[in-house]
């Protein structure tokens, strides 16, 4: 009884795999049992090593022959700062093999040391801001000088056109600017009585509209400010240098009003 059940459903199997081999709806060839692993088959159908082959062949080629070809390529472009007389450039070249942003930034190894810091010094082309640049730059930070040119002059900044760590922007402080800083040096401004009244209503604009600018800045990007003062609020003074102990010499309430309150 056993042995008929058995002998029928060898059968039925047989008869199913026959009508399935003559089906006219299969749309797969059966599965070689001992055929490739699927992703190997994969591979070679439709030219797919081929294509994979033939990117790689590309790729390498790129990134052998790109240093190569970068070696052969014309010199680097010459700022257009460069047009300077031999002399300047022979100071300018000799400033960057000595200065020392040069050769500090290749020794310190990354994570030892103080955190660069990215500076903005408005006003940077002028007499006391190109100096505060200098100091920044030494010490390896970088330096972003804003400046609109009304006093300034950029052979104040000229030895600084090729470091990487120095940009200069011309730029009117009256209007909004937006940089990504960690600190910013305000000191924009005309800076002497001769300017001041060159345009009064513009040197009220710089010093208000300006310095609200400035640190609008400094709250939207979190930075710290330093805004600058002139010697002019000490008056006429009465010694060279002045000391921090130095009070000046002003007549806070004006001339006439000092006559009038005598009257
Ligand atoms: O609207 C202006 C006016 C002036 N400036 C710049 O501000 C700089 C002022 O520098 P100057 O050489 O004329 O003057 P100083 O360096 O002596 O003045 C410095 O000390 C005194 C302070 O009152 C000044 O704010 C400060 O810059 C110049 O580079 C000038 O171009 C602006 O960028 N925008």
């Amino acid at each position: 009884m056993k042995l008929h059940k058995q002998s029928s459903m060898t059968q039925r199997r047989d008869e199913e795999t026959l009508s399935g081999q003559n089906s006219p709806y299969l749309s797969k060839t059966p599965k070689h049992p001992r055929s490739l692993p699927r992703s190997i088959n994969y591979l070679f159908k439709e030219q797919r090593l081929l294509f994979i082959l033939v990117g790689i062949l590309i790729g390498s080629t790129f990134f052998i022959l790109q240093p190569i070809l970068s070696r052969l390529g014309p010199p680097q472009e010459l700022h257009p700062f460069h047009a300077l007389t031999a002399n300047q450039q022979r100071q300018s070249f000799q400033f960057h093999r000595t200065s020392s942003f040069g050769a500090k930034t290749g020794r310190v190894p990354v994570g030892i040391g103080r955190r660069r810091l990215r500076i903005v010094v408005t006003g940077g082309a002028g007499f006391v801001g190109s100096h505060l640049v200098d100091k920044l730059i030494d010490r390896g930070d970088e330096v972003i000088v804003i400046d609109n040119f009304f006093t300034g002059r950029k052979d104040n900044l000229v030895h600084h056109f090729r470091n990487p760590r120095f940009e200069l922007i011309r730029h009117d402080v009256v209007e909004p600017i937006l940089l990504e800083v960690d600190q910013i040096y305000h000191l924009a401004c005309p800076a002497s009585p001769v300017h001041y009244k060159y345009n009064p209503v513009k040197t009220i604009k710089t010093n208000v509209m300006g310095t609200l600018n400035m640190l609008g800045l400094a709250k939207r990007v979190g930075a710290k400010f330093l805004l600058t003062s002139t010697s002019e609020v000490y008056g006429d003074p009465l010694e060279h240098p002045q000391k921090e102990t130095y009070w000046g010499n002003v007549n806070p309430i004006g001339e006439l009003l000092a006559a009038t309150a005598v009257v």
